[in-house]
């Protein structure tokens, strides 16, 4: 000890001199350092701004130069109404940072997510939203190698498909019937008999409880108890967390920092939750009862030689939790609050959906066939799309066409949903909610019919990696949705379905009004991959 101290102040003492005469080396050191750095920014920054392969695109000369302004709005929020800003003022294709475009014309959609053709390859999945896999197990959604992706699917298509359906429409209906009584229930208990009720929650509850029993083949109950299970809790508080540390990944400190302020609650609800998770699977396939029209009941009804690995069932079971959930349920809020924007709109839907005598005339096949109900969601879809951010994807090896040009190898490529269903060169007034644009029998409507671009909205995304809850039509998808209504009406599937069903049956027994505080509730929301949506307050009575 003494022995260490001695030493430590005899270095107090003698050698700070020298050190004081080393201090213009380390100046000098640190000047040639910046230096350096600085020839190298500036170097890197004119190559990137002049010479770069993709310096012809237009786009914010600050984003060219470096990654880091894009990541900026990414971790804040506002990453949609930046890129948004960004084609409002530069058009259809944007450089928004040195190695990514942004595109919003409807042919992009096909030369970035479609199919792969004899003149173009397939590009893939940007590795830095890759989900991570579960136990070494990849989901469908995270699966990279194409023919492995193809047998998921194919696996799935039974589950999917129109005849599961019509097997699931009694599982779907009994939770929206538990939807309309909790609402009845509070209507009823307030003393005006005019509560103002949250929708986002409700609608929640009733996604969540549907996926959640589709998937484990038993209830979460968030109707039943009149709150949330511990699966939205999870997904809530984990999902925007994720979606910042794909993009802080690159930033050991930060994301190390982000790691650390973590809360450990936080960290172990991931560890309870993947458990869980594999726990009701395991409960799930001990029933064996494959007479239930479940996924893993209409999975495993099928299953032949296209057995699935366990560990892929649970990693599927996890995304179907999130992928089938919040998406639909969102869609729902965001059709809520357009409508009760647009009372005209409204009360064209309160019409058409109280036409039916009694409310279990509202079938599956019923609901389908309610043009301005279909187009209603359509025009949602539009307006405020789930997934609003684009899905980016890498330029392979050899590099691949886009809009006739050919981009270098590596160049990160997306179509921003939001984007491209707001530009006025897809849309006539983009920001007005005009469902009448989808029906062509709207003859007052016909220059919406006449100027629209359809095929520019794709939702769900496009090709072989296109969303597995809206049906796969064989008919190409621009194909139906150039056509008229009355041929996409035809459409089924499950995100459709719940869609459709949930919304009829809501404006079939209630009516709604906008609480003044959710009068800007679609207004400049924050998203990390998905919005994260406030409280909708909406004021619900018994219809008259
Ligand atoms: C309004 C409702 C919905 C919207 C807007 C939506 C949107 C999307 C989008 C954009 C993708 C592509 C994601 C990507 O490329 O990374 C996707 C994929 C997927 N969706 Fe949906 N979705 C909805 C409802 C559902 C429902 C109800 C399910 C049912 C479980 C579901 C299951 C899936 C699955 C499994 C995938 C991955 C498909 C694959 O990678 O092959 N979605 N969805």
């Amino acid at each position: 000890m003494g022995t260490l101290l001695n030493s430590s102040s005899s270095f107090q003492t003698h050698e700070a001199l020298p050190g004081v005469q080393t201090n213009p080396k380390r100046l000098n050191l640190f000047i040639l350092l910046s230096s350096v750095l600085l020839v190298y920014f500036i170097s890197s920054s004119i190559y990137r701004l002049r010479f770069h392969p993709l310096s012809k695109y237009p786009g914010p000369p600050l984003a060219a130069t470096t990654i880091k302004q894009y990541e900026y709005h990414f971790v804040k929020g506002d990453f949609v109404q930046w890129i948004h800003t960004l084609h409002d003022r530069y058009g259809d294709v944007v450089r928004y940072s040195p190695n990514h475009l942004s595109f919003t014309t409807p042919q992009a959609w096909k030369d970035i997510y479609g199919h792969r053709t004899v003149s173009r390859q397939a590009n893939p999945k940007n590795k830095a939203f890759k989900q991570p896999p579960m136990d070494g197990h990849c989901s469908v959604i995270a699966e990279e190698d194409e023919s492995l992706h193809g047998r998921q699917r194919k696996i799935f298509s039974h589950a999917f498909s129109d005849r599961a359906l019509m097997e699931q429409e009694g599982l779907i209906g009994h939770y929206i019937d538990q939807l309309i009584e909790l609402i009845r229930k509070r209507v009823s208990n307030d003393p005006n008999g005019n509560p103002a009720l949250e929708m986002v929650q409700l609608y929640n509850w009733a996604t969540f409880d549907i996926i959640g029993d589709l998937t484990f083949g038993e209830p979460l109950d968030n109707l039943a108890n009149g709150k949330n299970s511990p699966w939205i809790d999870l997904i809530f508080t984990n999902f925007k967390g994720l979606q910042i540390s794909q993009v802080l990944q690159h930033y050991q400190i930060l994301s190390w920092l982000m790691y650390m302020c973590t809360p450990k609650r936080v960290l172990e609800e991931g560890d309870t939750h993947a458990r869980n998770s594999r726990d009701s699977v395991t409960r799930r396939l001990e029933k064996k009862n494959t007479a239930r029209p479940d996924i893993w009941g209409l999975v495993l009804k099928h299953e032949g030689e296209n057995r699935m690995p366990r560990g892929q069932m649970d990693a599927n079971s996890f995304l179907f939790m999130l992928a089938g959930s919040e998406t639909t349920a969102t869609l729902l809020s965001g059709a809520t609050w357009l409508l009760m924007k647009n009372r005209d709109k409204y009360d064209k839907l309160v019409k058409e959906v109280r036409s039916v005598d009694k409310e279990s005339n509202l079938t599956a096949d019923r609901v389908r066939h309610m043009k301005y109900l279909v187009a209603v969601l359509e025009e949602a879809l539009r307006w405020y799309p789930p997934v609003p951010i684009g899905l980016q994807r890498d330029i392979p090896k050899g590099g691949n066409r886009v809009l006739e040009d050919l981009l270098p190898e590596k160049t990160v490529v997306s179509v921003p949903s939001y984007s491209t269903s707001h530009s006025p060169h897809n849309f006539l007034h983009p920001d007005k909610f005009v469902p009448e644009r989808w029906i062509f029998e709207e003859t007052e409507y016909k220059e919406y019919h006449e100027y629209d671009k359809r095929e520019a909205l794709q939702p769900f995304s496009t090709g072989p990696r296109n969303c597995l809850g809206k049906k796969h039509v064989n008919t190409p998808n621009i194909h139906v949705r150039n056509s008229r209504l009355t041929v996409h009406s035809f459409l089924h599937s499950l995100a459709y379905y719940e869609m459709r069903a949930i919304l009829a049956r809501v404006i079939f027994n209630f009516d709604l009004k906008l609480c003044p505080e959710s009068d800007n509730w679609g207004v400049g929301q924050k998203n990390w991959t998905l919005w994260d949506k406030p409280k909708l307050m909406v004021r619900v009575i018994e219809r008259k």
